[in-house]
């Protein structure tokens, strides 16, 4: 047989081929291919086993599993978006087929941007008749298992769920020890879970795969929602702000959200479908979903525990290559929103001290800045907040004697503040809770009055 070698162009299938989880060992293995190539193999390995899998709970682990190889498939189809998609094993229901339709479409949206591919209407997740399962109640546990990434959001959900006396292990994917120290730096129980990519990706990467951003938030969802049920836990807690349902607007192109698996539309659809098919009482929430990331500053600078060892800096999280030597690179869009929107609510010094320097005195970063309020460019394909609330984090500094100096504040208001609606750079509406969300009833109330001025 001739050896197959990756030709995105010509191939014709993406194929989702098996996926299984050793009780013994706690690893997960996902297997997928194009065409009749090599398996691509990708690992998950779940801290605490043995577990013991048995009756219900076996069940609810393999629907949980099944819906993580089929999430995690993301990053391979990417590869060679081919024209056919092939399940095999048991047919996938018709709810599920639509779930995946919308995180690939959605989740995919900036890699179909920039690589100028147009992938709504291709992507179709085969599917049978047969109605999904409707899921049982397990007797999970009252116990949060809270996502954390080591930036600020996550610390910030970690402190309100310790006020409001919920119960929680802090758990992360991935081999990073910024996120290992931050978890440490919090006091409370952890859950490290590992994965490795196929390596083949790399290859093909190398072989002129399409590339480029994978919505990361619904492979690191599915994942958690497995470990909570392989570790009893009823909850699933994520940190994704108001803010990350709204994109960047592209002209000609229209919304292209960089965060979209961090957005409302896939928290609600992820949440229904797992209380649904996989466990009753397994909720999947974000409790940051109501406020904004500049309430969420304001909420975080509350305490300084987190100052010598958080980073929202991305720079931090490659799988490949170099790692900065600073934890706050200085130079991206998250470091440029997290230092504006936190200089409304830290003592300069303060801040200053957690970057290294004053990123707002500093012109040469002007461009990086002007983005982040929709001047002259679109708002980067990144984690930042929505225009206006850079906007009036500007406009508010530009009022404050400690930072109307500084090089970028006094441009704001010489400059671009003259263009602008004045009514649209109020900071105190921006900081209002608000809009849909899944947090528990009894949370809500408590968390609505810690995050109160
Ligand atoms: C760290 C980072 O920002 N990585 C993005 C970067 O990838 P790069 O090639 O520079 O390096 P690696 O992260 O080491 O990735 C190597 C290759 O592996 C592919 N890959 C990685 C993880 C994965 O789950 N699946 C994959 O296929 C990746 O495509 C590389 O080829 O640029 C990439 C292209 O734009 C991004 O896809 C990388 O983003 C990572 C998936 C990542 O984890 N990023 C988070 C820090 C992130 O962006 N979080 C978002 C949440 C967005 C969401 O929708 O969930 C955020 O903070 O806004
Ligand atoms: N490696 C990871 N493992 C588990 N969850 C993660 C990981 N990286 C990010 N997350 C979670 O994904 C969500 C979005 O990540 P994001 O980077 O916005 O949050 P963060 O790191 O807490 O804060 P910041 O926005 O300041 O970077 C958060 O709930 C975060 O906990």
């Amino acid at each position: 047989m001739a050896e197959w070698s990756f030709r995105r162009d010509a191939i014709a299938a993406f194929r989702f081929v098996r996926c299984g989880l050793d009780p013994a060992t706690g690893e997960a293995e996902l297997v997928y291919a194009f065409d009749d190539g090599p398996e691509l193999v990708e690992r998950v390995r779940f801290a605490g086993a043995p577990f013991v899998l048995e009756g219900a709970k076996a069940e609810a682990v393999q629907r949980a599993l099944r819906l993580l190889h089929l999430v995690a498939g993301v990053s391979y189809y990417k590869a060679a978006v081919p024209a056919e998609i092939r399940i095999e094993g048991a047919p996938i229901d018709a709810a599920t087929a639509g779930l995946l339709t919308a995180l690939y479409e959605n989740g995919l949206g900036e890699f179909a941007y920039r690589n100028g591919l147009s992938l709504r209407g291709r992507i179709a997740f085969p599917h049978g008749d047969a109605p999904p399962p409707a899921a049982p109640a397990l007797g999970l546990e009252a116990h949060a298992l809270t996502a954390i990434g080591g930036g600020k959001d996550s610390l910030v959900s970690i402190e309100a769920l310790r006020a409001a006396g919920v119960a929680q292990t802090v758990a992360w994917i991935g081999g990073s020890q910024l996120i290992a120290a931050c978890a440490a730096r919090t006091g409370l129980p952890t859950l490290n879970v590992g994965r490795t990519l196929a390596p083949e990706l790399f290859e093909y990467n190398r072989q002129g795969a399409w590339n480029g951003h994978i919505p990361v938030t619904a492979v690191n969802s599915a994942i958690l929602v497995l470990a909570a049920l392989l570790h009893g836990a009823g909850q699933v807690v994520f940190s994704n702000e108001r803010s990350a349902s709204y994109g960047s607007l592209i002209p000609g192109s229209g919304e292209v959200n960089h965060q979209w698996s961090k957005g409302w539309d896939f928290e609600r659809a992820f949440g229904e479908h797992v209380a649904a098919h996989v466990a009753a009482d397994l909720q999947y929430y974000s409790l940051l979903r109501p406020f904004s990331e500049l309430a969420v500053a304001r909420q975080f600078a509350r305490t300084d525990r987190y100052d010598a060892h958080f980073s929202s800096c991305n720079r931090n999280f490659h799988i490949l290559g170099e790692r900065p030597t600073s934890r706050w690179c200085g130079q991206c869009p998250k470091c440029h929103f997290v230092f504006l929107a936190l200089a409304n609510f830290m003592p300069k010094p303060r801040l200053v001290a957690i970057f290294g320097r004053n990123l707002l005195d500093e012109p040469a970063q002007a461009p990086g800045f002007d983005a982040l309020i929709e001047y002259r460019d679109h708002k980067p394909f990144e984690c930042v907040g929505e225009a206006r609330e850079s906007r009036a984090a500007f406009a508010a500094l530009a009022a404050s004697p400690a930072w109307s100096e500084d090089a970028l504040v006094a441009r704001f208001a010489r400059e671009i503040r003259p263009q602008l609606d004045a009514d649209g750079l109020a900071l105190a509406p921006l900081l209002d809770a608000g809009g849909e969300h899944r947090v528990p009833p009894a949370l809500w109330e408590r968390l609505r009055a810690a995050f109160a001025a």
